[in-house]
């Protein structure tokens, strides 16, 4: 039976309490999760803190920036690995974790090691009180321990779009994997050895959350600053936690992301982006779409081609050629989304395909499997329209007027992203000045250049990550004037 062990100070670490790890698809056991306890978190805390002031703390940036370019590249050496522990934890059809989950897993590090290598930070001459000058310049140095929680949608991706900025910057971290995915995660231990970074640098510990090794860490004393992604209601209790010591968050959290098509849009784009946007990772994406708004003109077109999109969704086990759909990530995650589709049928929604789960043979029945479902006809006001349910559905509702699809896409208190599909430029633009949202894809959804600020506003997160702005979080800036 495979072990998933704790990874800390360079050592993989066993402990006498274990979960399983299912499968996703057919709910096999893939293994056992060696549960960290306050003991082995405080173990991991000690020798991030220690790495800090070791080798490590007295690296130089291009030795850093060499160390992770070569992890990044022993990453793309076992491709296959981390790939088939990605596919085997999540379900998630092969098609998208070697385009997306894996070759941006090891880009994360090479992306943000060319940042601190490039980016300068700021120096001024002034003038001083006595006629003469002084000197001033930034300094940035890293902001210590880092507490990384990660999520179970990708896995390795949200987890190194952290761990590559925070060592980049020269910090320390330890590593909180959902208790769903352990695998990429410990796996990647196994490369931080054979690259060579020094031990104590990048620790695992695996668990759960509350009363477990995510609250154990994040209450920590010796974690400098915590950065999560995952639900907004996790996220208040991590910041709770962090109040202590006032350590610095960086939150990116839940949404319930409108797309809205005007009647302009090139319409076989837009249903092509929003068939992705709502039903791509079996709509566990964040930035995925749960609510479509679709000009009057062409709503009942749009609908009926989505709806088609959908139905030829080809759902089934990753290998499977085609495959566009895999499972929900647990059986307790479809428990939720099943909620959703039976609440939506009390609540009268007329129910354009799906609804239910789909027959899969053999021990594929066991897996966490639903049909992509879209509904249309209920109110703002339902559950369905307001709140997250990470699934393979979405609600489409007809607008008239550019005012009103501003107003819809703002009626929730979550901002993390909107697509919008128009040919008209002044309509694309005052859709992304007027939506309250951090991210705004126009004509595309899941565009991604690392450069740029990514993350939510409201209740979808705290700061940003992506280019510099991920320096922000990962240092701790320093003024220092000269008299000349
Ligand atoms: N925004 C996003 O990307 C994601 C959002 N979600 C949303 O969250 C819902 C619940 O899914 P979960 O896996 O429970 O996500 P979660 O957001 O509750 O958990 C994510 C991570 O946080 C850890 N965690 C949970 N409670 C914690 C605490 N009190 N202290 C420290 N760590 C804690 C978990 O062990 C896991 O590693 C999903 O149905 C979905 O709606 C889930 C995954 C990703
Ligand atoms: O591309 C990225 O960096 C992130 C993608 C997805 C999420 O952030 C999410 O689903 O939470």
């Amino acid at each position: 039976m495979h072990q998933y062990l704790n990874f800390i100070n360079g050592e993989f670490v066993a402990t006498g309490k274990t979960f399983e790890n299912h499968a996703p698809v057919d709910n096999r056991v893939l293994g056992l999760v060696h549960e960290a306890g306050e003991r082995e978190v405080d173990a991991a805390v000690g020798a991030a803190r220690a790495a800090l002031k070791g080798d490590w703390g007295r690296m130089s940036v291009v030795k850093r920036v060499e160390l992770l370019y070569a992890v990044a590249d022993e990453i793309n050496r076992r491709f296959d690995d981390f790939l088939q522990a990605e596919v085997a934890d999540t379900g998630k059809p092969l098609s998208l974790a070697s385009h997306i989950d894996i070759p941006r897993g090891a880009a994360n590090f090479k992306v943000f090691a060319d940042i601190v290598k490039n980016v300068p930070t700021e120096s001024f001459e002034m003038a001083t009180p006595d006629g003469g000058t002084a000197l001033s310049y930034a300094l940035r140095s890293p902001l210590g321990v880092v507490a990384v929680v990660c999520p179970w949608n990708l896995p390795l991706l949200l987890m190194t779009w952290k761990v590559g900025p925070a060592l980049a910057c020269g910090n320390t971290v330890i590593v909180k994997p959902s208790e769903e995915t352990p695998a990429t995660a410990t796996l990647l231990g196994e490369v931080m050895n054979a690259v060579g970074v020094p031990k104590g640098v990048y620790n695992v510990v695996h668990g759960f959350g509350p009363g477990s090794a995510g609250e154990f860490l994040t209450r920590h004393p010796g974690v400098n600053g915590i950065t999560f992604t995952g639900e907004t209601r996790t996220g208040e209790a991590i910041m709770a936690a962090a109040a202590k010591g006032v350590r610095p968050v960086s939150f990116e959290l839940g949404g319930k992301n409108a797309g809205i098509v005007f009647a302009d849009a090139d319409f076989d784009k837009a249903v092509a982006g929003i068939t992705r946007s709502a039903f791509e990772n079996c709509g566990q994406v964040c930035l995925g779409t749960e609510r479509v708004y679709v000009q009057r003109p062409i709503f009942d077109r749009f609908v009926q081609a989505l709806k088609e999109k959908a139905q030829a969704l080809k759902v089934g086990p990753s290998e499977e050629p085609g495959v566009g759909l895999g499972p929900l990530i647990s059986a307790e995650h479809k428990a939720k989304v099943l909620g959703y589709y039976e609440k939506a049928k009390a609540e009268g929604a007329t129910v354009v395909t799906g609804g239910g789960v789909p027959d899969m043979p053999g021990a594929l029945a066991q897996g966490h499997w639903v049909q992509p479902t879209i509904w249309t006809g209920l109110p703002e006001s339902s559950p369905i329209v307001r709140e997250e349910i990470f699934g393979p559905c979405c609600h489409i509702a007809p607008f008239d007027t550019v005012d009103e699809a501003i107003a819809l896409a703002n009626a929730t208190n979550y901002g993390l992203a909107t697509t919008v599909w128009t040919q008209n430029l002044a309509t694309a633009h005052r859709m992304a000045r007027e939506i309250e949202v951090g991210l705004c894809w126009i004509n595309s959804w899941f565009l991604r250049d690392l450069r740029t600020a990514f993350g939510g506003a409201k209740a979808s997160g705290i700061g940003r990550e992506g280019g510099v702005h991920s320096l922000e979080f990962y240092t701790e800036l320093r003024n220092v004037m000269v008299k000349l």
